[in-house]
């Protein structure tokens, strides 16, 4: 099946130099997730023909919308999309009604017809009673729901929507998403959703796609990205945290400062462009013999690293948890503790000067507190302590990122 809308291109704006290759299937939905600044709103804007492509090529809706350099370019209205952005952009001297009707209008349909379409989507909306009104006589949630109305009246091929739910206060965000969540259901082009907020990712998309620094870094379900992140923002994201290593031929994990690591593989990244059937590795114990050899990225969930100081441990017990024995157990220091309510965040380095590995654990009221191995430690672990750090071999899990 042909992809609804597919995207293989470079484009350049002011200091980003982006690399998009992605596609979405008719009915299919994928959030595009990233930090401030990493190319995601770029790569809405050139879907909508608001940026020029460097580079490549963009099909929509089974036609070439553009070819750079040089090639074909439809214009924006010749693309036959639904887009809401993050401020919604409704027009303010028309009425909730004739916003929602004006995409119909512009396609030649009459006054008559483009308001009875329009009144069909904002009762599907569940805001039929606000078609009188205009834009600052609506709440946040309102609005956002008239933008949606007017981006699917037209019936698109594609809809992209850019942080849809951004402007939205902690409860009717939830609604709003809910109901988003089953217009998007119903929904049977391509959906684009820009957020930087995971939890809309999670609750919207089939998949998800991460970009950083213009860059998709990784693309799967929710699941596979909560079970197996590719990079340390996933980690982050998902309450993880972890470093990347190289895979070695025979199927060993090993990490330049820290030597071999043990764990478990989960599944393959998924790259950009590649399907999740041919792309998945399965899950196994134990390293997974037709890894090739790459790179991966190893990450454990952050309170399941477990944070030994040595002060607290029996005699003898420091050198043999250190010693070449006991797996997955590094020296690292005590970079910075940030104090929650249930539990104190530890920023670690690992090793050596050459291993620089940071990783974050999340340490029990107990530990932080100083009570460890049923000794007490005077003040506590506390920042530039020496400690050491297991990451116990079950919980590790890999996913090659190349
Ligand atoms: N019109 C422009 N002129 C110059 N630089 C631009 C322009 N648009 C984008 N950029 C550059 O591209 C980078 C990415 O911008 P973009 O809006 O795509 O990021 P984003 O991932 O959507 O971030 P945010 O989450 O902050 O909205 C910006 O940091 C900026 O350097």
């Amino acid at each position: 099946m042909s992809a609804e809308l597919s995207i293989k291109a470079s484009v350049v704006v002011g200091d980003l130099r982006a690399e998009y290759d992605l596609q979405v299937q008719a009915g299919e939905v994928l959030a595009v997730l990233g930090p401030n600044g990493a190319g995601k709103s770029t790569l809405l804007r050139a879907v909508a023909g608001l940026v020029p492509l460097t580079r490549g090529r963009l099909r929509l809706g089974g036609r070439l919308a553009e070819e750079a350099p040089g090639g074909a370019r439809l214009s924006v209205r010749e693309r036959a999309l639904g887009v809401v952005f993050q401020d919604y952009l409704l027009f303010r001297h028309l009425t909730a009604l004739d916003n929602v009707g004006f995409g119909l209008r512009a396609r030649g349909a009459t006054r008559m017809e483009a308001r009875a379409a329009a009144s069909e989507w904002l009762a599907r909306l569940g805001i039929g009673e606000l078609s009188g009104r205009r834009p600052e006589e609506l709440s946040g949630g309102q609005a956002q729901k008239v933008a949606l109305a007017r981006a699917l009246a037209t019936s698109p091929d594609v809809l992209l929507l850019d942080e849809p739910l951004s402007a939205l206060d902690v409860e009717s965000r939830s609604e709003v998403r809910a109901e988003l969540r089953s217009v998007l259901a119903d929904f049977e082009g391509a959906a684009l959703v820009v957020t930087h907020d995971p939890a809309d990712a999670a609750a919207l998309a089939d998949r998800i796609a991460i970009v950083e620094g213009g860059v998709v870094t990784q693309l799967g379900t929710p699941e596979a990205l909560a079970t197996g992140p590719a990079t340390a923002y996933v980690a982050a994201l998902v309450g993880r945290t972890g470093f990347d290593v190289v895979l070695g031929a025979t199927g060993t994990v090993v990490h330049e400062g820290l030597g071999e690591i043990q764990g478990t593989f989960v599944a393959r990244a998924e790259r950009a462009g590649a399907t999740a059937a041919g792309d998945a590795m399965g899950a196994g114990d134990g390293n997974d013999p037709h890894a090739t050899a790459g790179r991966a990225f190893a990450s454990i969930r952050s309170e399941l690293v477990e944070v030994l100081i040595p002060e607290a441990l029996g005699p003898g017990e420091a050198d043999t948890a250190a010693g070449e024995t006991s797996v997955n157990t590094w020296p690292a220091t005590i970079l910075r503790l940030e104090r929650g309510l249930g539990s104190t965040t530890a920023t670690l380095l690992l090793g050596d000067a050459r291993a620089s590995v940071r990783l974050t654990a999340r340490l029990p009221l107990d530990t932080a507190l100083g009570r460890a191995g049923g000794l007490r430690i005077p003040g506590g672990p506390h920042e530039g302590q020496s400690v050491l750090v297991c990451l116990p071999p079950s919980h590790v899990a890999f996913v090659a990122t190349r």
